[in-house]
């Protein structure tokens, strides 16, 4: 490069750094983006190694670089650029005071807008402190959505109401009385626990009023059920009041329902003031009787789809003498035998001379009959005109392992024996139309009592079957997968097909127990 080229260069790049420089000056400019976008201008870094350079070439025009560059705007300039590389522009807040206590707590302030819906968590004191806590956050509710609100936080005001030395129901009127954007002033809690989210499926086995509890925390959070309603169990972290959902209405935000724990705790409980009422002892009597008949208050579940390989689902009827469980039964398999098959009966009555053994019956002796009871080999057993009778296990498993689909109808106290990872039944209850429509669908049946075959339908009979599905309803709805209302014959056993059809082909809620015990 040869001297002449050397300075026209020079004043070329001073001219436009100039240039520019008045440009900026005579704008009202935000600086730091300008400043930024400037100094990282190559033609900066140009300037400035000639600035170097020209530190050994002393002429007019390095005295006259010299001084620009010594400018009071252009060092300002260039400390500007130092503070934006350093990130040096946040605001400087004042000192702390000094006399803060050391145990100071932090506060969050939170801001939910609470429409028409609940807020979603309960409230409780500190047994010992006597502080307002959130006492839990309802599972998909306004407050854990908002991910702001936590089991264990202080609660220091609301919407500007200080809560100190109030009541929790005087906080939860504040609550219920404000609309809107609610404001909470809380000190989170220290250690958050993560909750612990089982995704857990239930069939609940006894009904559940929240509004009839006297324990639960809070009422108006709690999960009514009835007994076989499945509950997604959502919570299990408090080891006495669960979450819950029901499956049926996944949308709802979950409630609270007793733990397991607390309503086994509860049945004992009700067992032990029971049998001292009865002046036997709790423990003698308790694991035999009444723990047994209160049963688990809930039965895990589990979605099930039987393979086409697989055995067929024992289908089971259900219903009060009368109503027509025979009839349906019989009317499934008259209209496709090679399907729909009944397990052959045992019996210790005589064989006609045109049955067969293993037809219509198998024909044992009363001592065969007598030691298939002592190894529960029947499913159900009973008299009748002094004859035994019983349905078998084994001629169960010989139509499912023919392929066809085995129908039975039990009472509803075989349902517990029948209830096996084996048979995997499906549970049907046949209830009885209205007393109305009973007598003018009965008009041309008979009924079978113990004492008389081929009787009318009377007024009594009627009024007996309604109360006894009731019964039956009250006491073993929860193993009913499906209930079919037998009014008319040929549009119930049509709707029978195709729920048993569906019971074998689709997906269906089975016990857990069921399934683990494949694989034992
Ligand atoms: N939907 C119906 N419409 C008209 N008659 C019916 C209907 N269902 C059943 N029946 C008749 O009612 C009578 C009793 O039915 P069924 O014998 O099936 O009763 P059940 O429930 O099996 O009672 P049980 O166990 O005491 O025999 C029979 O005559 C049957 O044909």
């Amino acid at each position: 490069m040869t001297g002449g080229l050397q300075e026209n260069g020079f004043s070329q790049v001073l001219d436009l750094v100039l240039e520019e420089l008045g440009l900026y000056y005579s704008q009202d400019v935000n600086g730091i983006g300008v400043l930024y976008s400037l100094l990282q201008a190559p033609w900066l870094q140009s300037l400035l190694k000639v600035g170097e350079m020209l530190r050994d070439f002393p002429s007019a025009e390095t005295r006259e670089l010299r001084r620009i560059l010594r400018g009071a705007h252009f060092k300002a300039m260039l400390s500007a650029h130092d503070m934006v590389a350093q990130k040096d522009f946040e605001p400087i807040l004042p000192p702390l005071p000094e006399n803060i206590p050391d145990n100071e707590e932090a506060m969050r302030i939170v801001c939910l807008v609470k429409n028409k819906q609940p807020l979603g968590a309960t409230i409780k004191r500190h047994e010992i402190t006597g502080e307002i806590i959130v006492a839990r956050v309802i599972h998909g509710g306004l407050a854990d959505r908002s991910g702001l609100l936590y089991a264990g936080d202080k609660l220091v005001e609301v919407n500007g109401v200080l809560v100190e030395g109030l009541e929790p129901e005087h906080v939860i009127q504040i609550l219920a009385d404000s609309e809107g954007t609610i404001i909470f002033k809380v000190i989170p809690v220290g250690d958050r626990s993560i909750c612990n989210h089982t995704m857990l499926f239930a069939r609940a086995m006894a009904d559940y009023w929240p509004q009839q509890d006297p324990a639960i925390p809070c009422a108006d959070a709690g999960l009514p059920f009835q007994k076989g309603d499945i509950l997604q169990i959502v919570d299990q972290s408090d080891s006495l009041w669960w979450q819950a959902r029901k499956v049926s209405d996944l949308s709802r935000c979950a409630g609270l329902i007793p733990s397991n724990h607390l309503l086994k705790r509860r049945s004992m409980r009700l067992c032990r003031r029971k049998t001292q009422n009865s002046q036997s002892s709790f423990y003698s009597r308790c694991p035999t009787s009444c723990y047994h008949t209160v049963g688990a208050p809930y039965e895990e579940v589990v979605r099930y789809q039987r393979r086409p390989c697989d055995r067929h689902r024992l289908i089971i009827l259900i219903g009060p003498s009368g109503v027509g469980v025979n009839e349906l039964r019989k009317q499934l398999i008259d209209l496709n035998p090679l399907v729909f098959q009944s397990p052959i009966p045992h019996t210790t009555r005589q064989k006609k001379t045109y049955e067969e053994n293993g037809r219509e019956y198998f024909f044992v002796s009363k001592e065969t009959f007598e030691s298939m009871v002592y190894s529960h080999s029947f499913l159900e057993y009973g008299e009748y005109n002094g004859h035994m009778y019983g349905t078998n296990v084994e001629s169960i498993k010989a139509v499912l392992d023919a392929g066809m689909i085995c129908i039975v109808d039990l009472e509803p106290q075989g349902i517990t024996g029948a209830r096996t990872h084996e048979l995997k039944p499906y549970i049907i209850f046949v209830k009885p139309p209205s007393k109305s429509c009973m007598r003018e669908t009965r008009k041309n049946a008979f009924i079978i009592t113990d004492y008389y075959v081929n009787m009318k339908f009377k007024e009594e009979d009627l009024q007996e079957i309604e109360e006894s599905a009731k019964k039956m309803e009250a006491q073993f709805s929860q193993f009913f997968d499906q209930i079919v209302v037998n009014d008319n014959l040929q549009s119930a056993t049509v709707q029978l097909m195709s729920i048993i059809h569906r019971a074998q082909d689709e997906p269906q809620w089975i016990p857990a127990s069921w399934i683990c015990s494949d694989y034992e």
